[in-house]
């Protein structure tokens, strides 16, 4: 991989490698944007086959979170860390305390959170380093884990994709497939339930489905049975890139609306999908409910000014399908210049000239 080139085609503007021997932090922070502010996106810990397969998933996860927080109309850019390890073998108090201090030596232009393989444990040890993480303990008045309002953010956005479909946002009697209950999940069944929805779930894990057909009733099915299901809405919930060649023919569905970063394989699935008239509710914009919540900590937390923030989430994919219906385009691509569109604004507003600290007219005698 040339670093340079991937960083130049998509105009990243740092990356970090951290080392630390005594705790074995190997980690890798990308901040693709800091146009809107500091860029703010979880720490990943995740087992790499290559450290070339880390950095890619750093840059990649890193670019989704600057689109994701531009669309959320959240005033920071995207990063996101990747920590190359096994989360139920490898983690230590050093390693977090150790990786605190690579972010707190990036002076704010980075502020981390949690992501898949990271806990609020874990971010509370970065805490004890630097001030520059959220999603930290209730203890401390924070937000703690951010995934029941990612799900909560899912189910808003996934009624506004199900309006378009079938000309009411009642989930009541409608078959949604579910790939993956985990934490998000597993929160996103619950109001699902709860409405009256019938579930049909699969995950890898045999006790997540267990859990999930015990208390939501849920039918349980083969994880390479999950797209075939017949059901009106597919919610991928756990990998990245499962809208593909080989599941878009099986999937019944008329709304795709789920929690996983990352849903499409290429943009040409996107493309596809979009032929074939399925709703697609895109990725970074419905499942932008962990970050709203997080974010909402810079200002000091406030769980019901961001949850307000995160039903909102039902008319930003409202929006996207209008302008993807006003300019004949797929939900995926409208999506991309809502956030390009506000981040060009937000350059261009800046361009006035304003005195701040380092300025050369604040250091005069
Ligand atoms: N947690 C958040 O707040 C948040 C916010 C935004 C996006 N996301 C994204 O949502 C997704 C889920 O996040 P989470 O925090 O619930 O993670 P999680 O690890 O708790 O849940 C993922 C679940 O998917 C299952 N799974 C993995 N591979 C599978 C497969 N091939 N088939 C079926 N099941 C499989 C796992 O066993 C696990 O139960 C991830 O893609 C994550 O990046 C999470
Ligand atoms: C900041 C975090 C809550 C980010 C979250 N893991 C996401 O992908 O949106």
């Amino acid at each position: 991989m040339e670093i340079f080139k991937y960083m130049e085609h998509y105009d990243y503007e740092q990356l970090v490698f951290c080392q630390d021997r005594q705790s074995g932090l190997k980690a890798i922070i990308a901040i693709h944007d800091t146009t809107l502010g500091p860029a703010l996106g979880g720490t990943r810990m995740w087992t790499y086959e290559s450290e070339e397969e880390a950095i890619e998933d750093a840059l990649r996860l890193a670019r989704g979170m600057t689109y994701k927080n531009a669309a959320a109309g959240l005033n920071l850019g995207g990063g996101k860390t990747v920590i190359i390890g096994d989360p139920r073998k490898d983690k230590n108090e050093e390693m977090f305390r150790a990786f605190g201090r690579y972010i707190q030596g990036l002076n704010g232009r980075y502020i981390t959170a949690e992501d898949v393989g990271t806990t609020v444990a874990d971010m509370d040890l970065i805490h004890e380093e630097t001030d520059y993480v959220t999603g930290i303990s209730p203890a401390f008045g924070s937000s703690g884990n951010p995934s029941p309002v990612t799900a909560y953010g899912v189910y808003r956005g996934m009624k506004a994709a199900v309006m378009e479909a079938f000309g009411t946002d009642s989930l009541e009697g409608k078959v949604v497939a579910v790939q993956g209950v985990g934490n998000v999940a597993y929160n996103l069944c619950k109001h699902l339930h709860e409405e009256g929805a019938h579930l049909v779930v699969t995950d890898i894990n045999k006790e997540a489905v267990r859990r999930a057909v015990e208390d939501f009733n849920a039918k349980a099915v083969e994880p390479n049975d999950i797209y075939s299901v017949e059901c009106d809405v597919y919610a991928p919930c756990a990998l990245g890139a499962t809208i593909n060649d080989v599941t878009i023919p099986q999937i019944k569905a008329k709304v795709i609306a789920g929690a996983a970063n990352n849903q499409l394989k290429d943009t040409k699935h996107g493309d596809l999908i979009h032929e074939m008239g399925i709703v697609y509710a895109p990725d970074y914009v419905i499942n932008a409910g962990g970050v709203i919540n997080v974010a909402d900590e810079l200002y000091g937390y406030n769980s019901e000014r961001a949850l307000k923030k995160v039903e909102g989430i039902y008319n930003n994919i409202a929006r996207v399908i209008e302008i993807a219906k006003r300019d004949g385009i797929p939900t995926y691509q409208a999506a991309d210049r809502l956030a390009e569109e506000r981040i060009e604004r937000m350059r261009n507003s800046r361009s006035q000239f304003l005195q701040n600290g380092h300025h050369i007219l604040s250091r005069r005698p």
